[in-house]
């Protein structure tokens, strides 16, 4: 990976804020390193009466020294203050940022994206891989800054000293770089399994909580548990791995290269010392900035194993920020009318079609019901005609404008989408009725609910309208959420109404009760809908029977039944299942 992108993924997109923070820790570290001139400048002067007897100590140049060293004390605590307060409030205002702006892109990205999407790896990059990549960068490249102006400035100072002490000073560090390296490509594997692990474990938990009423319902629980303990174990062990095969060992590495480093200056300037090339103040000013130089490379050693942990993270981070929303038109065209077309699509997910080369018509104000075996693409119509993801060949086209042409929050203005999984947020009933029409008056939200028949079951509970419904939905009934969700769509009141009916069979009263909300929501609306039991959709105006992906016949029931195809066979199965309670 080049530098610049390295670096551009470290400051989660934002290189130049994230450059002046660094311009004030050079500036800290600039200050920070002048004490270790003043006290080689100590040194000196009190070395020199030693080295010519008779001279008197120059206590004025002392008192000098001793001033410089309190003058930077007085700078260094208001230059530090400064660094931490702007550093701190810096790196949180970059990370803030910058999950401000994935959010943004995640708000633009097709509805496709979403549904193909584990809800445990999107928290997983918005909550632990920007803390890892926050932490580490606001960590490391500040050191990362600190060493490289230590570095010059000794490197300058000591080769003005003598050079060959300064070969001896330097000579161990490009030897002990390989190893790290080494142990970089390694760790990155180590790293690999560990954030696999975690990612593991995240999506383990949600899985867990989420379904942790089926699970005991199916006295499966224990057993659900005992593989999430498993994840647990495999993220120990990947983590002590970590540490034991790949950190500890380029720390202890790194740390005795080192050392020998601080040898081979011991040993090079006592055999200059001996040979009168080499006077003992140098000796003792290259021993002391020998490990003012080592300290920080220690450092850096370290920061080896937090950096490739954190390089996968930005990673999945730039990965997000990658994935690109369907292209949106410049001006967006305004359909005539609302029936819906499809006009020979094909769709493929990934590799696999589904949809090959089907033409179909919905028309404006007209219920047209999808049915066929599971599996045969009644979904992906539906979806398709909400352009969550853009066709494979051929056009949709809604009120005869392809839907591309089309600025997604127009799309989705005109349409109310009813699937089997309602979502309702943690918030009132009232303000999950509303996300269907934002400036709804209470007149209008009880209107709504009224209609999709929840209003009376809203009135017995405790706080009525305002009651807090669980993450989720989960006080609620499924027949019970799905009249809520009606009532969304009902308020939106958009000209189209995608439908997909409950495959669960919900007690009779609620059947009806449903039944009835639905009614309510598609009339006079141009309506597609998936029916599961056909006795719902009797008198759809039109009934697309798919199988595998084509349209294998349509008409209405009465045709249909006519026609002694696959429906009629369906019919049929249904009737002998007994099915109906009408
Ligand atoms: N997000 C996806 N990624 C990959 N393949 C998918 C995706 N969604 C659906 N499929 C596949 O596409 C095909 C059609 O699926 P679709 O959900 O449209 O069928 P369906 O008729 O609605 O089925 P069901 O009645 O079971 O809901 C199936 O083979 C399914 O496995």
């Amino acid at each position: 990976m080049k530098i610049k992108e390295w670096f551009q993924m470290m400051t989660l997109g934002q290189p130049y804020k994230y450059l002046r923070l660094m311009l004030w820790c050079l500036f800290d570290s600039i200050v920070m390193s002048i004490p270790y001139g003043l006290m080689l400048g100590a040194v000196y002067y009190l070395l020199a009466p030693l080295a010519q007897p008779g001279t008197a100590l120059p206590t004025t140049a002392l008192w000098l020294l001793v001033g410089g060293f309190l003058a930077q004390l007085i700078a260094y605590f208001f230059i530090r203050l400064k660094t931490y307060i702007d550093a701190s409030t810096g790196y949180a205002g970059i990370i803030k940022d910058s999950q401000i702006t994935l959010g943004e892109h995640l708000r633009q990205l097709s509805m496709g994206f979403y549904s193909a999407r584990d809800a445990g790896d999107l928290s997983t990059v918005l909550l632990r891989d920007y803390q890892t990549v926050g932490d580490l960068s606001q960590q490391m490249l500040p050191q990362v800054a600190v060493i490289l102006i230590r570095f010059v400035l000794a490197a300058v100072l000591l080769a003005a000293f003598d050079w060959r002490m300064t070969l001896a000073v330097f000579l161990v560090i490009p030897l002990a770089l390989p190893f790290a390296f080494l142990s970089l490509r390694r760790m990155g594997r180590i790293s690999a399994d560990l954030q696999n692990a975690q990612r593991e474990v995240a999506s383990g938990i949600l899985e867990y909580v989420s379904g942790i009423q089926t699970l005991r319902a199916f006295h499966m629980a224990g057993a659900q548990f005992q593989s999430l303990k498993r994840s647990f174990e495999r993220e120990r062990s990947a983590a002590i791995h970590m540490e034991t095969g790949a950190a500890a060992p380029v720390s202890m590495l790194g740390r005795f290269v080192l050392s020998c480093g601080i040898g081979l200056v011991m040993l090079t300037g006592a055999f200059l010392l001996t040979r009168g090339e080499l006077e003992p103040f140098y000796y003792l000013a290259f021993l002391i900035l020998t490990l003012t130089i080592y300290e920080p490379v220690l450092t850096l050693f370290t920061f080896i194993a937090d950096f490739s942990r954190t390089r996968r993270s930005g990673e999945r981070i730039q990965a997000l920020f990658q994935e690109r929303p369907l292209p949106e038109p410049e001006v967006s065209q305004t359909p005539q009318g609302t029936d819906i077309t499809f006009e020979h699509v094909s769709f493929a997910y990934g590799e696999k079609e589904v949809l090959h080369d089907i033409s179909l018509q919905f028309p404006a104000r007209s219920v047209t019901a999808l049915v066929g075996p599971s599996g045969s693409g009644k979904s992906t119509v539906t979806r398709l005609a909400a352009r969550f993801w853009d066709v494979t060949g051929g056009a949709v086209r809604l009120g005869g404008v392809d839907v591309r042409d089309m600025r997604t929050d127009e799309i989705l203005g005109r349409i109310s989408v009813v699937f089997q999984d309602v979502y309702l947020f943690h918030d009132s009933i009232e303000a999950n009725i509303r996300m269907g029409k934002p400036d709804a008056t209470m007149e209008e939200i009880m209107e709504a609910a009224k209609a999709a028949a929840c209003h009376d079951f809203i009135m017995a509970l405790p706080d009525g309208y305002q009651t807090i419904v669980g993450e989720g939905g989960s006080t609620l009934s499924g027949g019970e959420k799905q009249r809520i969700s009606i009532a969304r769509a009902l308020l939106k009141d958009a000209p189209i109404v995608l439908l997909d009916e409950a495959t669960a069979s919900l007690d009779p009263e609620n059947e009806v009760l449903i039944q009835q909300a639905i009614s309510a929501l598609v009339a006079e609306k141009t309506v597609i809908v998936i029916a599961h039991r056909l006795q719902s959709i009797m008198s759809a105006d039109n009934i697309i029977v798919l199988e595998d992906g084509w349209v294998a016949e349509s008409g209405t029931h009465e045709q249909l039944l006519a026609r002694g195809g696959i429906y009629a066979n369906l019919w049929a199965e249904q009737s002998r299942a007994g099915i109906w309670r009408l």
